[in-house]
């Protein structure tokens, strides 16, 4: 097949001779070799970054297609290094040349989420709009040296971008734009899960775990769980993490104590300003919160909106939404998978309610207190106290759920309702 090179932003324009063969050995460790691809009978082209050696670039074997592939050699050179590692963890991100992803790309690859024995492998999903952005992406990650990152792909089809992933960062979405109605994210980005939710269906490790980022993300993972029937429901998440981790700062700060005390404190219900940052069930130093804090008043009318709209205080002063604490939020949430749930701790993941010990409506997706036991997995935490004040929270942001379950019943395979009743009084954190 004739392969043809062209300019790309990786690499210098003397790196830019294609090779033919497929040869890996004798490259250097450390090369990084990237390739681009287009469909059946357009432009194919091979490009080299000028820290690559002189072998072949990889890809072309595997068949992929509108694929750039960076790939780190297996580190032989390095037995000491590399012999008590796990098998590569294989992570793929979306609207992974957007914000969020710019802070967290760099977490995941330096080992600090997913251990220090746990080599990964990212799978980078961008689109028409970011391919030179995501070559930039890969650029970076190339320079920051990280022997845990074994391989980089890039790609614009969730098809191949997902093929086998353990793990499916789901950020990218698009942003609510000026005179944009509720109703129409919901559709737009419910659009973009239920592909990406069928590509998973299809091509994702049997046992991937999926976390979705991309607002309104509790019902984008609703819409995912109900397009990939092939993979286990429990395995949707979506993140309410950086809501827990919000009210924890919030109540530390209030009590005069280290965030480090704060405990057993979870976000119940939607990522949205219906949210229920529970504040009756939370300790600090180990004693219920309203027996330290004993300002019911401001548990109440401050502490719960000022949590449910940080995102929107936020977006105020900064002029975008919050990014780099919704990476951490997120290699926190993974890490709290990867950690058993010490005695008398939780933490907050939204997850599929189905046969939840609350009584909620057993087809959302709804933020609960969760444990581990550091396998990956999790289970519901049974015996919290839900009290008049949280039963009443948790009710409102269940009924929001509902009718945004209705709005997109026409993404939603066998849903009943097909409905849109959102008004305004529904909205994301950033949207007040
Ligand atoms: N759950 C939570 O706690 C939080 C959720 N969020 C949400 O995370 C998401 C990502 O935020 P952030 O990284 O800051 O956003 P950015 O705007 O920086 O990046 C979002 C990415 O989404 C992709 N995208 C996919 N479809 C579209 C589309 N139709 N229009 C525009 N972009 C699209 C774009 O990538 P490409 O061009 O490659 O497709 C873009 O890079 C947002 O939905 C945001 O609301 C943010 C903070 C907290
Ligand atoms: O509203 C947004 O896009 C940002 C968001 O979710 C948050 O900061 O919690």
């Amino acid at each position: 097949m004739m392969v043809a090179t062209m300019s790309t932003s990786i690499g210098s324009a003397s790196a830019l001779r294609a090779p033919s063969s497929n040869k890996r050995a004798g490259r250097s460790p450390r090369a990084l070799v990237c390739r681009a691809q287009k469909q059946d009978g357009q432009a194919r082209r091979s490009v080299r970054s000028a820290a690559a050696t002189m072998e072949a670039p990889v890809g072309e074997e595997e068949g992929f297609q509108n694929v750039w592939r960076a790939s780190y050699e297996a580190d032989n050179e390095s037995p000491e290094l590399t012999k008590n590692w796990k098998k590569t963890m294989k992570v793929a991100v979306t609207g992974a040349a957007g914000q969020i992803s710019n802070h967290l790309l760099f977490m995941l690859a330096s080992g600090e989420v997913f251990g220090r024995d746990q080599p990964i492998q990212l799978q980078l999903l961008g689109s028409e709009r970011s391919r030179v952005a995501l070559e930039g992406v890969a650029m970076e990650l190339e320079d920051s040296l990280y022997p845990l990152l074994r391989e980089v792909q890039l790609g614009i089809d969730p098809r191949q971008v997902f093929a086998d992933a353990d793990w499916a960062l789901l950020i990218g979405a698009k942003p609510r734009g000026p005179g944009m109605e509720r109703k129409d994210l919901l559709d737009i980005n419910g659009q973009i899960f239920q592909e990406q939710a069928q590509a998973l269906n299809e091509v994702a490790s049997r046992d991937c775990k999926m976390l979705v980022v991309g607002n309104p993300c509790n019902t984008n993972a609703l819409i995912g769980m109900a397009n990939a029937p092939d993979l286990p429901k429990r395995n949707w998440h979506a993140l309410t993490r950086l809501d827990e981790n919000r009210a924890k700062c919030q109540l530390a700060l209030k009590a005069g104590k280290f965030y480090t005390s704060v405990t057993n404190c979870a976000i119940w219900g939607n990522h949205s300003t219906t949210q229920v940052p529970d504040f009756v069930n939370a300790k600090i130093g180990g004693k219920r919160v309203p027996a330290v804090i004993k300002d019911t008043a401001w548990l109440k009318e401050e502490f719960t909106p000022k949590v449910a709209n940080r995102g929107g205080a936020l977006i105020k002063k900064w002029g975008r939404s919050s990014a780099a604490s919704t990476a951490v939020s997120v290699a926190d949430h993974l890490r709290s998978l990867y950690t058993p749930t010490p005695m008398n701790d939780c933490f907050s993941t939204a997850v599929s309610t189905e046969g939840n010990p609350y009584g909620i409506d057993e087809d959302l997706v709804f933020s609960m207190p969760c444990r581990s036991t550091g396998d990956g997995d999790y289970e519901v935490i049974d015996d919290f106290v839900i009290d008049d004040w949280l039963a009443a929270k948790i009710k409102e942001s269940e009924a929001e759920l509902q009718k945004e379950r209705d709005c997109v019943g026409h993404l939603i395979p066998g849903a009943t309702r097909a409905v849109c009743m959102i008004t305004e009084d529904t909205m994301l954190p950033g949207e007040n």
